[in-house]
């Protein structure tokens, strides 16, 4: 289980974004974190992947105690994959970069082998978005934080991107939190959904 214990967060010399926030994600379940502009969500997304140190309140994964050391079980996916990836570097580098995935991951993704010579700018969000999932899904990886991964996206990639996410974590027991301003998808793809209330808790 990902669980996290009274988490508080505040940027230096700002007011608390959340002060006592308790959460938990089953291996495999879709939890869907809902809530409005500037809450705090992707904030919450650094904190729950390892990125940023909580001011208060405490992770745990599998029983183990952020911070983890070594490769981290919590993905993280952000909304623009361009910022995930060293520009300078073609795409077969990129995604090998901690491990080479698996030739059905990169099936399911619908990754093309003229791609891994390119560079990041000379594919489309969509297809580097396939390429960061692709990463993301390493042998060692019990959950995936997904914040907004799909929102630039047209509405075909989208599902087709949400389907192969899902399928993949369905087969491995993969737990996702899913951060969404977009109740509607959440709703299609999460098991349950929660948010951020006025007091900046959840509910
Ligand atoms: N590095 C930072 N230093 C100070 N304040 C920050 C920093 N990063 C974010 N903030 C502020 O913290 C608040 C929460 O930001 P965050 O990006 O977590 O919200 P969000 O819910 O993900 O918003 P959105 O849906 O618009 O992406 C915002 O008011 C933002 O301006």
């Amino acid at each position: 289980m990902l669980k996290a214990n009274g988490l508080g967060y505040h940027y230096p010399y700002k007011n608390w974004l959340f002060h006592k926030l308790d959460l938990s994600i089953h291996p495999g379940e879709v939890v869907g974190l809902y809530g409005e502009s500037g809450a705090g969500k992707s904030t919450l997304a650094r904190i729950m992947a390892g990125f940023l140190k909580p001011n208060r309140g405490n992770i745990m994964v599998e029983n183990e105690q952020y911070p983890i050391k070594g490769v981290h079980p919590v993905q993280l996916i952000l909304q623009h994959p361009e910022k995930a990836v060293n520009p300078r570097w073609r795409m077969g580098k990129i995604l090998s970069e901690g491990g080479i995935p698996e030739d059905s991951l990169l099936k399911a993704f619908g990754i093309q082998e003229e791609w891994l010579s390119r560079f990041p700018s000379e594919i489309s969000g969509g297809e580097l978005q396939r390429f960061c999932l692709a990463r993301a899904f390493k042998p060692t990886t019990k959950y995936l934080i997904a914040d907004e991964i799909t929102t630039m996206l047209d509405a075909v990639t989208q599902a087709q991107i949400w389907q192969t996410v899902l399928e993949i974590t369905r087969q491995r027991g993969i737990g996702i939190l899913a951060i969404s301003h977009d109740l509607y998808l959440l709703k299609r793809v999460c098991d349950r959904i929660i948010q951020f209330n006025d007091k900046q808790e959840l509910l």
